[in-house]
């Protein structure tokens, strides 16, 4: 275990010696890592690394075979109301386009439900995050007529419209162009910096965790590496990672 001495923050989330079969298939294999509040950590490695499996396996929506999953000192299922302390934004949210909900009131899902019969606090809490995410002037938008990268914005007020001690987000911005993508780093690094919940998240552009993380979790069903994204991308890593064509990508680009 990394001591909580190295960034001198209170451990957010602990994960121990994790196993999740998938069938007979191991997908994820001996796990061990802790994160921190306030820092952001990428998970990187190739399709079918076990990357997700990981992630859902910590959130509980999948069950593990072994190991242990610590939140905020607290194991997985002794740990109540575990969607008000972390916030997740999947790889892919599905709905109907035609389904009539407003992005205001989608992020007023999040909220208590004391919040149910005050709909002026409701409505001033739901718009003082859109704002932080940029999207006060859409509030009465519907969520199907959102870009992909204004859909992401809406699920991170969601996940923002309460205090969350850790946010999780699955390869959130899959569907979004470079520039949407950028944007979303730096709003999220923002966010992070104000408000002080840890992220963690998986990543396909190591350009951006280098950017943006402070710390990379190389994945290949066991964690072959992780540090600083500066001693943890080197080519040789990357190449045990992802093998020898990713390494012959990055150098002709
Ligand atoms: N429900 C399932 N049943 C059987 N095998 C599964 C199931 N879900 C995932 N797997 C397998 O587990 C392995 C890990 O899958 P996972 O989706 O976690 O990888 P990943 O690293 O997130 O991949 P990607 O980058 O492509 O999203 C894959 O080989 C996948 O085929």
């Amino acid at each position: 275990m990394i001591s909580q001495e190295i960034f001198g923050s209170p451990s957010v989330l602990e994960v121990e010696n994790l196993t999740v079969r998938r069938g007979k298939y191991v997908a994820v294999d001996q796990v061990s890592f802790q994160l921190f509040s306030g820092t952001n950590t990428a998970i990187v490695g190739p399709n079918g690394a076990g990357k997700s499996t990981l992630i859902r396996a910590i959130l509980g929506l999948i069950p593990s075979e072994s190991g242990q999953v610590n939140i905020l000192g607290k194991s997985l299922n002794k740990l109540g109301k575990r969607w008000e302390k972390i916030g997740y934004i999947p790889q892919k949210f599905s709905f109907d386009r035609y389904f009539p909900l407003t992005v205001e009131e989608l992020v007023a899902l999040a909220l208590p439900k004391s919040y149910f019969w005050k709909s002026r606090e409701r409505k001033i809490s739901v718009q003082k995050v859109l704002v932080k995410v940029n999207l006060e002037h859409q509030s009465h938008q519907r969520i199907g007529t959102l870009s992909g990268g204004e859909l992401k914005r809406v699920l991170l007020a969601y996940c923002l419209a309460v205090p969350r001690d850790l946010i999780i987000l699955d390869e959130a911005l899959a569907e979004v162009d470079a520039t949407g993508e950028v944007e979303f780093a730096e709003l999220l690094n923002k966010l992070q910096r104000e408000q002080g919940f840890a992220t963690l998240q998986i990543s396909h552009d190591l350009d951006l965790v280098s950017r943006y993380c402070d710390r990379v979790l190389c994945l290949n069903r066991k964690i072959l590496c992780q540090g600083s994204p500066r001693e943890t991308l080197s080519n040789e890593n990357i190449q045990e990672v992802y093998g020898s064509t990713l390494i012959r990508y990055l150098h002709s680009h």
